[in-house]
């Protein structure tokens, strides 16, 4: 039986220096630390600041398969989910989805580059709404969700360790 690299599951708790960003470097969906991650790279259009649009471009291959051909559904979801998430620093707020709906309209190509973008919606207090769409090149919406995400206010953050308490 193969022995686990256990320095990829270190527990948080153990990291030398933890904070926010460097939690932050293993995100499944973007962190550049994490081996076995999507290593998503986003432009940010802060254009209108208050309408944040988030994009990137991506293919992947046969490691991320559900149906033969096409990229299992719950990475689907993960892509989608990360391109909202990445709305809420330019709105100045750490969050956490609370609820995402995605419409699968078509299954999403392995080996095919394709558009990831998301754009905020609304907001009502600490509820954000979000929205993404994953597209091929030629502007064919293969998915879509609506995301709400919930901001994480600072004494959650301090109680989990990833900022002091401010007073
Ligand atoms: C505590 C540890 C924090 C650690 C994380 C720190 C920071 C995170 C931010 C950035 C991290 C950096 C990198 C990004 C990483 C990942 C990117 C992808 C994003 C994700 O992958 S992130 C993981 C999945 N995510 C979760 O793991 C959240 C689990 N969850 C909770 O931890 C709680 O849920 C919490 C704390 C969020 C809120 O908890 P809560 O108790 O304060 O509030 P509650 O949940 O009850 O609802 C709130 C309001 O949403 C309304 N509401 C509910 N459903 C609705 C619906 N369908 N439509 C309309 N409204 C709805 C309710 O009605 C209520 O509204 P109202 O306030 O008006 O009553």
């Amino acid at each position: 039986m193969p022995i686990p690299d256990t320095s990829r599951h270190t527990p948080a708790s153990m990291d030398a220096n933890p904070n926010i960003e460097k939690r932050a470097s293993h995100c499944f969906g973007c962190g550049p630390a994490n081996p076995q991650g999507l290593h998503l790279v986003f432009t940010t259009d802060t254009s209108n600041p208050d309408i944040p649009v988030a994009t990137t471009q991506f293919q992947l291959d046969r490691l991320h398969e559900g149906p033969p051909g096409y990229i299992h559904g719950g990475i689907v979801a993960t892509l989608l989910d990360e391109a909202m998430s990445k709305l809420n620093r330019p709105l100045n707020v750490l969050a956490m989805t609370r609820h995402m709906e995605i419409d699968y309209l078509h299954p999403v190509p392995l080996y095919q580059s394709l558009v990831l973008t998301s754009r905020h919606l609304s907001r009502e207090g600490r509820k954000l709404f979000h929205r993404a769409e994953i597209q091929r090149p030629d502007g064919t919406v293969l998915a879509r969700a609506k995301g709400l995400f919930i901001v994480i206010d600072a004494r959650l953050l301090a109680l989990a360790g990833l900022t002091q308490p401010e007073s």
